[in-house]
């Protein structure tokens, strides 16, 4: 996940291959609820791993549930409570996840009306602002004692009963319908834990919104032994007797509202014989969301379903503006308003007044970033409609908070794809935790660009200045890429001394050059390099690699086998490069030239210091005629010779801390991006 202030998105114009999804939020935390009421073990299979999830989970285990990672199956194992609290006081903190937040304040004041305790439930400053009004008017009646802490009808709230209470069940329970489905929900989530003795019966006042989500949670509840019966959508009976039994296993299907932005993306941008796959969802959804689909092909997209897959290719083009009551699909209904950004006419989507009491007021947020791109929106109480854009911008997208804001301006990047060539900024990124931490990874690996369009910034300069730190803090910074290119001299290097090959021998170092067959680590093995296999990260390193890479790298042959290798480091959403010949030769139209420098004496301390902290010694005078002996090398060579680019920026940081220079750098990127410094 990209865990970054903003993250630059190139002008993207393609986009093939094949995405799994993350687990379903709407069903891994019902899942979870129900899991933690039920009595036994439940194995829980591709559960979605995200900010909801968690809070939900850390809910569980205070409240008395064992959650573990079974060793067996790699599934998640949660041990219910049996519907008894073995806990009878604890607060709970659920973040902004309203799918734990309000099944969780059914549940408590339920439980602790009949058995005894105290519960408080909070969330971030959103989750305040985010109505539970109703679902209290629907608990109090029932004998529930709930106090608000905050603005009444907004959490937090505390739960509280004494021991031995009991519900008022015998009229039918009256909730509204027409704010949240999340309220129904939550009421048929907790009651089973009071069915004992009789039916329970729950009513809707009003027309009740987003149908399907309901529709989920009676799939699972009947997947936890619990039969709800249901005359329309107005009357729902938990039968007498109802009690969670735990299927043992179940499997979270992959999250239909994330599959809208690739159903998007394909529709979009798989052109050309492309085709988009993907998988964890498709036509056997329980997933209301899964309608989405027939809205995307409404605007002309071509998709195909089977059991757990969907495969998208562009069909009509452009897009073509609809309008469409989306009451049905109030969250995927949002990537219908990024598609609009690429449709003839305009897009109405009606039906949609939740959209203001989500993580955002989204009617408002999308209103404001889609403008931001250029396009033109109308809104009003329970709709926006958006028109493409004349002129594309490239825009600073701020994101509420907000995963869906996020993926669905991502989409903006496509612009290539309408002849505009503008790249896009998406503020505050990691808000995709919510629902799909690795998004931004997931679309770069199926997204296509125009090389010339993906920003590379080189570093270059003479040994031990310091490339290799500060090209790795600003990848770090921006959530690029990075090419260590003196790696792979190096490795050569090693190659050729594992195989006995003569420094002097140009062309047999070429041929090793060219079948290198090296590794670069990512994730948990981040900055690890293998050698045909073979762990070499410390050898890497050594002094003696580094004076063989310098020999190795004379060669002009060297230099032109390893040519591709470098370019092909050059991927969204962008590269930075440290070296000697970034700037000059490899990545001549790189944004931002850097011609790092030091003093010899400051890098000769400088590589004394790390090579002691290592437990190396070595003496500085020693290091110091080295490395001056290996620049002049690196200067003098007649191919690729160190020197900076004509229009590298030079940078002395002989007197400078890491974090200056690295400041400094970070500078001069804003001044050249685009964006300025807009929030
Ligand atoms: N601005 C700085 N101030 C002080 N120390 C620095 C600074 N920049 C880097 N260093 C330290 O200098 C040492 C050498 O840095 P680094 O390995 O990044 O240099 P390099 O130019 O990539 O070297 P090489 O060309 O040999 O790969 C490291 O221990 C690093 O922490
Ligand atoms: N772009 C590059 C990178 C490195 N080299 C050569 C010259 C260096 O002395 C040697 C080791 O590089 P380091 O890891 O210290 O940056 O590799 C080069 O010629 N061109």
């Amino acid at each position: 996940m990209y865990r970054i202030p903003f993250l630059d998105l190139p002008p993207l114009a393609g986009a093939a291959g094949t995405v799994r999804l993350p687990g379903s939020k709407s069903i891994s935390n019902r899942v979870l609820l129900l899991a933690g009421l039920a009595e036994g073990r439940t194995l829980v299979h591709e559960l979605l791993a995200s900010d909801d999830t968690a809070v939900m989970l850390d809910a569980l285990r205070a409240l008395g549930c064992t959650v573990e990672q079974d060793s067996a199956s790699g599934a998640l194992a949660v041990t219910g409570i049996g519907g008894r609290l073995p806990v009878h006081a604890a607060r709970l903190y659920l973040g902004n996840a309203g799918t734990a937040m309000r099944p969780l304040a059914a549940a408590l004041a339920v439980l602790a009306t009949l058995q005894g305790g105290e519960f408080e439930l909070s969330g971030v400053a959103r989750m305040h602002e985010r109505p539970i009004g109703d679902l209290v008017a629907a608990l109090r009646p029932l004998g529930c004692t709930i106090d608000e802490l905050g603005t009444p009808g907004y959490p937090p709230l505390r739960l509280r009963g004494t021991a031995g209470g009991r519900l008022a069940l015998e009229r039918a329970i009256r909730v509204r319908g027409d704010v949240s489905s999340q309220f129904l929900t939550a009421l048929l989530l907790a009651l089973p834990l009071a069915a004992d003795a009789q039916d329970i019966v729950v009513e809707v006042d009003g027309e009740l919104i987003s149908k399907p989500y309901v529709e989920i949670t009676l799939n699972l509840l009947a997947r936890f032994g619990i039969a709800v019966r249901r005359e329309g959508w107005q009357r729902f009976t938990i039968p007498q007797g109802s009690r969670y039994r735990t299927p043992g296993t179940i499997h979270v299907e992959g999250d239909a509202s994330s599959a809208s932005y690739f159903v998007a993306l394909g529709a979009i941008a798989a052109t050309g014989g492309d085709v988009l796959r993907i998988e964890g969802v498709g036509s056997d959804s329980i997933q209301g969301d899964i309608r989405f689909v027939e809205a995307a092909q409404a605007m002309g997209a071509d998709v195909r379903t089977g059991p757990g897959w969907l495969e998208v290719r562009r069909g009509r083009w452009p897009l073509q503006g609809i309008t469409l009551d989306a009451n049905h699909i109030p969250d995927a209904a949002m990537t219908l308003a990024a598609m609009a950004l690429y449709a003839e006419g305009p897009t109405r989507i009606e039906g949609i007044a939740s959209w203001r009491v989500k993580e955002t007021d989204r009617i408002a947020a999308m209103a404001a970033e889609l403008r931001r791109v250029g396009a033109s929106v109308v809104e009003g109480a329970d709709f926006i409609e958006v028109s493409a854009p004349e002129t594309w911008l490239p825009a600073a997208i701020r994101t509420y908070d907000d995963h869906r804001m996020a993926m669905c301006l991502s989409l903006a990047a496509f612009n290539p794809t309408v002849g505009a060539r503008v790249p896009l900024r998406i503020l505050e990124p990691h808000c995709v935790a919510k629902t799909f931490p690795d998004y931004f990874e997931a679309l770069f690996a199926l997204a296509k660009a125009d090389p010339a369009d993906i920003p590379v910034i080189t570093v270059d300069g003479p040994t031990a200045s310091g490339k290799g730190t500060l090209a790795a803090e600003i990848a770090a910074a921006l959530g690029y890429g990075l090419l260590d290119s003196g790696a792979l001299y190096r490795a050569t290097g090693i190659a050729a001394m594992w195989d006995g090959v003569s420094p002097d021998d140009e062309a047999a170092l070429a041929t090793l050059a060219e079948g290198l067959d090296l590794r670069f680590g990512d994730g948990a093995d981040a900055g690890r390099t293998w050698l045909r296999g073979r762990d070499i990260t410390d050898e890497l390193r050594l002094e003696t690699s580094g004076l063989m890479a310098s020999r190795v790298s004379a060669w002009p042959a060297v230099r032109a086998a390893l040519h591709a290798l470098q370019l092909s480091f050059r991927r969204a959403p962008g590269l930075v490069a440290d070296g000697r010949d970034m700037g000059t030769v490899i990545f001549p139209d790189a944004a931002l030239k850097v011609f790092l420098t030091a003093s010899a004496q400051e890098r000769a301390a400088r590589r004394h210091k790390q090579l002691i902290s290592k437990g190396i010694s070595a003496s500085l005078a020693d290091l110091r005629a080295d490395l001056e002996a290996r620049d002049l090398r690196d200067r003098s060579r007649s191919v690729s010779p160190l020197k900076p680019a004509e229009d590298a920026l030079m940078l002395d940081n002989s007197a400078l801390s890491i974090e200056d220079s690295v400041a400094q750098v970070l500078a001069w990127w804003q001044q050249r991006r685009p964006f300025g410094h807009s929030a």
